[in-house]
Parts: structure tokens; C-alpha cells; sequence
């Protein structure tokens, strides 16, 4: 089996993002979470494999030695070309980790220029004159400028990578873009010749990404969010529609939630106004040693079995300020990643076949717990949104990992109907 394409993600769900647009181009697909070691096999036929890394906001030296571990993996499996997938909101800092790493693998690779484009038009994320904007709004008025981790202040692409490499960042505008794949090639290697190593590029549709993809056709390394890499896939010769890959109907479905995004709070509000049996847990009483897990097994114990159920940890602003004002961030965080780490295993083990999950971090911990390292990627219920495949020592499972802010109000509820429903 021979890569078409390797791709290296610096969070699990910006994983599952991106190996959703690779299967949209047509490419079949695996998404190995954390560096692979030599005991993870990818299945048989893959045109890309992504590797979802937690490098996103660790320090620098850190997110490249992962990223680099990654690369010389995906080389083993033959991956020609590298695409390093980050957030659709360019979530960094000055000290990285979007420039370190993609200088190291570019440095790895021998390769003098790269291409990036964060822009993700199905989720409303456009690039113009180099400003990133969220829907209507440029990136430093949305409310990613109050991220925990990374607040986005600058909207500036040029400016907001400078800060973050030693070496040139320029521009292709959208005329550029629009005039088509030749003359962004052109642009490319005028860029190069001017000693420029990341070119950034505007795009405002996924045509424009089409565009982009196929004049990076070449270069070892790419770099954006999901929509560039859509844009790639499309670019290879010979790769069409995926078919679609049954759902596991037997067994119960379950979501378990630990995003506080504003998107996942309305997805939990729609799921309880549905009439859908759902549970809080209670962060602050499980720190002080109660056994949260143990009633909420035994709330889960009592439900219909044809409905699907919701557990959430998931908190308004205020309450998740009063918890973490209380443990601190870190052990609240702690605190609720164990809870649905320990929650899934349980229910995996009771039967449950469908566990959609809400949110990066509580992505990584559920995975983790049920010691889930590959799974293949399969069809969307939202943009960025796929369900994915894995096998676990409970039985096979399908996993949906959800970025907080991504998936429709309704997708809980659409995702995952009861039986009865399904039935119909
Ligand atoms: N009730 C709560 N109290 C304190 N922290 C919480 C609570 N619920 C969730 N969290 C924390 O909020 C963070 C949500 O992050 P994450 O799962 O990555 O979601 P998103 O994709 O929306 O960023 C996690 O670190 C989680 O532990
Ligand atoms: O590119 C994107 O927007 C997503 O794939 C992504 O990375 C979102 O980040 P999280 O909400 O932290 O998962």
C-alpha cells in the first residue's frame, strides 16, 4: 500500500475535519490518533492517512519533535506529499506552533516554499487580502478573541505567521487565485525566487481551493485547514466519490460532551427539548471524591434502550468560570476528562455501538480511554463532522468526535435517532 498523501493534524477533532474533506475528494482514508508507533497498521487501500497529534497549544520544540516523528512515519508508508492541517482559525501564538512545525517538516523535506490557506468556506471561514474572516466578522472581532488558550487579536495572516518564523511570508491575492491554477503556480515560484518560504493564499469558495490544491499538486508540503486539503484530494488524478460505509445498527448510541462552546450548549439545549433522556455531571462534586461516574452508570442503567442518551459536563460561561475559579483550570479540565474518559469505557462496555463525542480535548480523552489508536473515516452528518469506524476490545464501534463549535443545532438528535426511527 502506497500514501497518496500523509497528513499531520495538531488536535483529534481538527483530525477527523480534515480526514472527512480528504473522503469528500474522494480518497480513502485513515485517522491514526497520537504519533504511531510500528504496531499501528493502516487498513488496506488507503489513498491518505492524517495522524492527529495534540500539538496544537504544547510548547514548541515539543509540537515539532511529535510532527517530525509523524512525517518520518507517514514517509514509511510511502506519503510523496505532507499536509499539515491547523485550525481554521489560525489558533497559534508568536511562539507557534503553526511556524516551527511547518519549517521543520519543510526543512525535513528539502523543500524551499510552501502553500497555506486556512480557509474552510463550508464552516464560514474565508481568507481576503490576507485577513482571515469567521462568517461576517474579521478573526480578531469574532469570539475567538477570547479563546482560553490562543486569543486571535490579529486577523493579519503575513503578520500573524512573521511573528512566528524566521523566514519570508508573502501574499497571492484573490485576483491571483481567480485567475487560475497557472498563474498561482507562477506565483509560487516568483515567491521562491525572492527567497519568500511561506506563500499565503487568499480563497473565498471552495472553487478557489480547487485552485489552490491542484497548483500545490507538487510541493512536499502544504499546509491550512480542511478546505485546502479538499482542494488537493480533488487535485489527484484518478479519485472520485467514496462509497458510503454502513452504520452499526446494533447496540445503543450515546454522546458524551465536554465542550463549552457556545455550538455544542445549543446542541444539548435542542437534545433535551427533544424529550431525549440527558445528564449533567457535577465537576465540582466528583473533585471532592463522590462517585459521579457510579450515578450516572446507574441513571444510564434506567433509560430506554431504543433512545439514544446525552452526558454532558459541558457548562455556561458563568458555571464553567465558578468550577474553574474553584479547582483551578487545569484540574477542572483534569476532573472532566477523567469523568468521560472512565463514562465511555463503561458504556462501550454495556453496549453502546454509536458514541458521538463533543469537543477536542474530551475527544482525546474518550479515544484514549477506550484505547481506540486507528479508525477509518467515513460519511459526514455535518461539514467536518464524519462518522468514523473503529474496533475496540467491547466490539466494533462507531465514533463521531465533534469540534465544539462545529455540526448543526440539531446533529445530536439527527445523528443519532432512536431505533424506533431508524426503524422507519
Ligand atoms: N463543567 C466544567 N467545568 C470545568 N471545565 C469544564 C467543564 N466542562 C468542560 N470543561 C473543560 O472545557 C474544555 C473543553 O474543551 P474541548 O473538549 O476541547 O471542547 P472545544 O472543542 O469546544 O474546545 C475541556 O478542557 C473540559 O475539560
Ligand atoms: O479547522 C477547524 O476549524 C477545525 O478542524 C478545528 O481544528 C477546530 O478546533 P477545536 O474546536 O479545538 O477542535
Amino acid at each position: 500500500m502506497t500514501l497518496r498523501i500523509g497528513c499531520i493534524a495538531d488536535d483529534f477533532t481538527g483530525g477527523t475535519d480534515v480526514a472527512a474533506a480528504f473522503r469528500r475528494a474522494g480518497l480513502r482514508t485513515a485517522l491514526v490518533f497520537g504519533t504511531p508507533d510500528t504496531t499501528i497498521a493502516l487498513p488496506d487501500d488507503c489513498d491518505a492517512a492524517v495522524i492527529a497529534l495534540k500539538s496544537r497549544s504544547t510548547p514548541a520544540d515539543e509540537a515539532v519533535a511529535d510532527s517530525l516523528a509523524a512525517q518520518r512515519w507517514l514517509w514509511t508508508k510511502g506519503a510523496a506529499q505532507i499536509y499539515v492541517k491547523y485550525c481554521s482559525t489560525f489558533d497559534s501564538t508568536p511562539k507557534g506552533n503553526i511556524g516551527p512545525v511547518t519549517d521543520a517538516l519543510m526543512e525535513t523535506a528539502g523543500s524551499s516554499v510552501t502553500l497555506h490557506c486556512p480557509a474552510s468556506p463550508p464552516n464560514g471561514r474565508t481568507v481576503y487580502q490576507g485577513h482571515l474572516f469567521v462568517h461576517d466578522q474579521l478573526l480578531s472581532d469574532s469570539p475567538l478573541r477570547h479563546h482560553p488558550l490562543n486569543p486571535m487579536t490579529d486577523s493579519a495572516l503575513v503578520r500573524l505567521l512573521s511573528a512566528q518564523t524566521r523566514h519570508a511570508v508573502a501574499l497571492i491575492d484573490w485576483v491571483t487565485v481567480r485567475e487560475g491554477v497557472e498563474a498561482v503556480r507562477e506565483a509560487l515560484v516568483a515567491h521562491r525566487h525572492a527567497g519568500v518560504r511561506h506563500v499565503i493564499a487568499d480563497a473565498l469558495t471552495d472553487d478557489d481551493l480547487a485552485v489552490l490544491g491542484a497548483a500545490a499538486l507538487e510541493l512536499p508540503v502544504v499546509a491550512g485547514a480542511a478546505g485546502l486539503a479538499e482542494g488537493l484530494g480533488h487535485a489527484y488524478p484518478g479519485t472520485g466519490p467514496a462509497a458510503a460505509e454502513p452504520l452499526p445498527r446494533a447496540g445503543r448510541a450515546a454522546v458524551l460532551a465536554g465542550s463549552c462552546s457556545a455550538r455544542t450548549l445549543e446542541q444539548i439545549a435542542q437534545f433535551y427539548a427533544a424529550g431525549l433522556p440527558s445528564r449533567h455531571l457535577d465537576v465540582l462534586a466528583a473533585a471532592t471524591g463522590r462517585d459521579v461516574t457510579g450515578e450516572a452508570l446507574a441513571w444510564y442503567d434506567e433509560q430506554d434502550p431504543d433512545l439514544p442518551v446525552l452526558i454532558y459536563a459541558s457548562a455556561s460561561p458563568e458555571e464553567l468560570a465558578a468550577v474553574q475559579a474553584q479547582l483551578g483550570v487545569a484540574e477542572a479540565a483534569a476532573q472532566v476528562e477523567e469523568l468521560l474518559g472512565t463514562l465511555a469505557s463503561h458504556l462501550v462496555e454495556r453496549g453502546v455501538r454509536r458514541l458521538l463525542v463533543a469537543g477536542g480535548e474530551t475527544s482525546g480523552a474518550v479515544t484514549t480511554a477506550l484505547g481506540v489508536r486507528a479508525v477509518l473515516v467515513g460519511a459526514e452528518a455535518d461539514p467536518g463532522v464524519p462518522w468514523t469506524y473503529a474496533t475496540t476490545e467491547a466490539g466494533d464501534l462507531a465514533l463521531m468526535l465533534k469540534s465544539g463549535n462545529f455540526g448543526a443545532p440539531d446533529l445530536f438528535t439527527r445523528a443519532l435517532p432512536s431505533t424506533a426511527e431508524e426503524a422507519t
